[in-house]
C-alpha cells in the first residue's frame, strides 16, 4: 500500500507490479529479457519508468550527464567479492571511487597498453590461425570471441593468459563459472538488503565462496587471488620482469608513493574487475560486428574496399596496429558505434544513486537515495535521439563527428573523459542533432565510473574487426535467429553458427 499510494516515487509511471516488489525485476531478469522490456517500457510510459519500489530508469540524454556525477546504488553491492577490501569500481562514493579509481587507471591508458600491443598480437594470430583451420566447415562462433577476448585481457594485465584459443575449449570450466556467477551477483545487485546481510563480515566468513572451489564464484576469485600471489612471489624471488598492467598499478604504488604500497588484498581486488568484466563484454561485441557485418553487403563492400586499399599501399602490418587501423580503415570506428548502438553489449541498468537533495527528471521530483539506471537497450531506440531507423544497421549515422565526438576520439588516452553532451553555444540544426546523437552514445558509460578497460577493448575491437574481415568470409547460418541470447548483466549469445570461407 506504501509503495503504491505514500511512496515519493507514486506519480512515476510504470507497471503496477514493479512499484510494488522489487521481485517484478528479477522475474524479468530471470527470463534473460529484461533488456527487451525495458524497450517496451520506454515505449509505453515515456522517457522514466519505476521498475522496482526505489528504482527508476531513463532514457533522456539530457539527463546523463548529471547521473554520471552521482553514487553507484546499492545494486553494486552484490559485484564485491570480500566485505572489507575494496577495488576501486566496489566504492559507493563517487568522489573516492575517483581517487581509487586514480591508483591504477593510469595502466589502463592508451600509451600504457600501446607499449604491450605485440601481446594482443599474439592471440589475434592464435585466433586466426584456428580459423584458417577450421575453413571451409561450419562452427559456433560465439565460443571462439570469448576464448580470444578472454586470453588477451589476461595476458594484457597478468601475463597469464589461460589458453583458451591454443586449446579452443573452456579451459578449466572458468568461463561456465563466470556465467554462473553473474547470474547470482545480478540476483543479490536486485535485493540490496540481501547483500548487505551477505557482507556483513561475520556472516560473510561463514557464506563466502571457498578460492579452493572447484566451479562457480570461488573458482573465478581463486583464479584472481592466485595470480597476484604468484606475482608477489615472483617479485620476491625476483623471477620475471612482467610488462602488464598488473605490474604498472605495483610499480606506481610503490613505498615512496604518495599512497604507500598498494596492500596485497587490494590488489586481490583490483585483479578481479578485468576477470569479471573483459571477455563477455568484447566477445558480445565482436559477435554482433560479424553478425550485422557479414548481413549487410554494402557495409561490408565499403569496410572490405578501406581495408584494401590500405594493404595495396602497404599500411597494414600482418597483424594490423591500432593506430593503423585509426588512419587507413576509418570505417571501423563507425561500424563498432554502430554496433555497440544496435546490439548494446550491457543488458543491465547499471543503477546510480540520486543525491540527498533530490532532482528533477522529465518533471518528476525524485528524492535522494533512489537508484535511476540507464537502460542502453532503451537509450539506443530512442527515436528522439537517433532517429526512425532506430531498427536498421548503419554506420554511417556516425559520420561527420561533431567537435565534441572528435574530442572523445582523442580523449581514449584520458583517465576521466567528462559528458560530451555540451549543450552550450547555439549549434546550427545539423550539428545539435549530431550532439544529440553523440550524447545517446554511452556503451562505455561516462563520467567517473566509465569503463576502466575501454581503451583495451577499443583497441581489440579495432584490430580484430579489421583482420576478420581481411582475411575471411562469414556465413550466416541463420540470418533470422542468428544465435541464442541471455542477459546475464553483460549479454551473453551462444550456438551462433557460423561458416568460415577463406575471402573471395
Ligand atoms: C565492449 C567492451 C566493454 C563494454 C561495452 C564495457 C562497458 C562498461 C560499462 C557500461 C561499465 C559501467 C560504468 C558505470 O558504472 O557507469 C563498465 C565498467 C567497468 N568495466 Fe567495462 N566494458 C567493456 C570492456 C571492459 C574490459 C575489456 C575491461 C577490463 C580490462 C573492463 C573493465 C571494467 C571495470 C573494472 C569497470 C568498473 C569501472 C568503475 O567502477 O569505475 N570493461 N564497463
Amino acid at each position: 500500500c506504501y509503495n503504491l499510494f505514500l511512496h515519493p516515487l507514486r506519480k512515476v509511471p510504470g507497471p503496477l507490479l514493479a512499484a510494488l516488489s522489487p521481485f517484478w525485476q528479477i522475474y524479468h531478469f530471470l527470463g534473460s529479457h529484461q533488456h527487451l522490456e525495458h524497450i517496451k517500457l520506454h515505449e509505453k510510459y515515456g522517457h522514466i519508468v519505476r521498475v522496482s519500489p526505489n528504482t527508476v530508469i531513463i532514457n533522456d540524454s539530457t539527463y546523463f550527464a548529471e547521473w554520471s556525477n552521482w553514487d553507484k546504488a546499492d545494486w553494486w553491492l552484490a559485484l564485491r567479492a570480500d566485505p572489507v577490501h575494496l577495488a576501486h569500481s566496489n566504492y559507493h562514493d563517487v568522489k573516492e571511487h575517483s581517487r581509487r579509481k586514480k591508483l591504477i587507471m593510469g595502466g589502463y591508458q592508451l600509451s600504457a597498453i600501446l607499449k604491450n600491443e605485440s601481446t594482443m598480437d599474439k592471440h589475434i594470430l592464435t585466433w586466426t590461425d584456428q580459423l584458417q583451420a577450421r575453413v571451409g566447415t561450419v562452427i559456433d562462433f560465439a565460443p571462439f570471441t570469448q576464448y580470444a577476448a578472454f586470453d588477451i585481457v589476461m595476458d594484457m594485465v597478468f601475463s597469464k593468459p589461460l589458453g583458451f584459443l591454443a586449446t579452443a575449449s573452456d579451459v578449466d570450466g572458468v568461463i561456465s563459472s563466470l556465467h554462473g556467477l553473474l547470474t547470482s551477483a545480478n540476483i543479490m545487485a536486485l535485493l540490496p538488503v540481501l547483500s548487505k546481510i551477505i557482507f556483513t563480515p561475520w556472516i560473510f566468513r561463514y557464506l563466502a565462496p571457498k578460492h579452493t572451489d572447484k566451479t562457480g564464484p570461488g573458482k573465478v576469485h581463486g583464479l584472481a587471488y592466485a595470480i597476484v600471489r604468484q606475482r608477489y612471489k615472483d617479485l620476491q624471488e625476483s623471477a620475471v620482469q612482467h610488462n602488464d598492467i598488473l605490474q604498472w598499478i605495483i610499480d606506481k604504488n610503490n613505498p615512496d608513493s604518495e599512497n604507500g604500497p598498494m596492500p596485497w588484498p587490494v590488489l586481490e581486488q583490483e585483479s578481479l574487475g578485468p576477470i569479471l568484466a573483459g571477455s563477455d563484454s568484447v566477445a558480445a561485441h565482436l559477435r554482433a560486428v560479424v553478425l550485422y557485418v557479414s548481413t549487410n553487403p554494402r557495409v561490408l563492400v565499403r569496410l572490405r574496399a578501406e581495408i584494401d586499399a590500405a594493404d595495396e599501399k602497404g599500411a597494414l602490418s600482418k597483424i594490423p596496429q591500432f593506430q593503423e587501423v585509426r588512419k587507413h580503415v576509418p570505417y571501423v570506428d563507425l561500424i563498432m558505434k554502430e554496433a555497440m548502438r544496435i546490439y548494446p553489449i550491457v543488458g543491465s541498468p547499471l543503477p546510480k544513486e540520486v543525491p540527498k537533495a533530490g532532482t528533477v527528471i522529465n518533471g518528476y521530483f525524485i528524492p535522494g537515495g533512489t537508484s535511476v539506471g540507464i537502460s542502453q537497450w532503451a537509450v539506443t531506440r530512442n527515436k528522439e535521439i537517433f532517429g526512425d531507423d532506430v531498427e536498421v544497421f548503419r554506420p554511417e549515422r556516425w559520420e561527420d563527428a561533431t567537435a565534441a565526438g572528435a574530442e572523445a576520439q582523442d580523449a581514449l588516452d584520458e583517465i576521466e573523459t567528462e559528458s560530451r553532451y555540451t549543450p552550450s553555444e547555439t549549434p546550427d540544426e545539423e550539428e545539435a542533432k549530431r550532439r544529440l546523437r553523440d550524447s545517446g552514445y554511452v556503451p562505455f558509460s561516462l563520467g567517473p565510473m566509465m569503463c576502466t578497460g575501454r581503451n583495451i577493448a577499443t583497441m581489440e575491437i579495432y584490430k580484430i574487426t579489421t583482420q576478420l574481415f581481411r582475411l575471411f568470409d562469414f556465413q550466416i547460418v541463420n540470418a533470422i535467429q542468428p544465435w541464442k541470447e541471455a542477459n546475464k548483466m553483460a549479454m551473453v549469445q551462444w550456438d551462433f553458427f557460423v561458416k568460415v570461407t577463406e575471402r573471395a
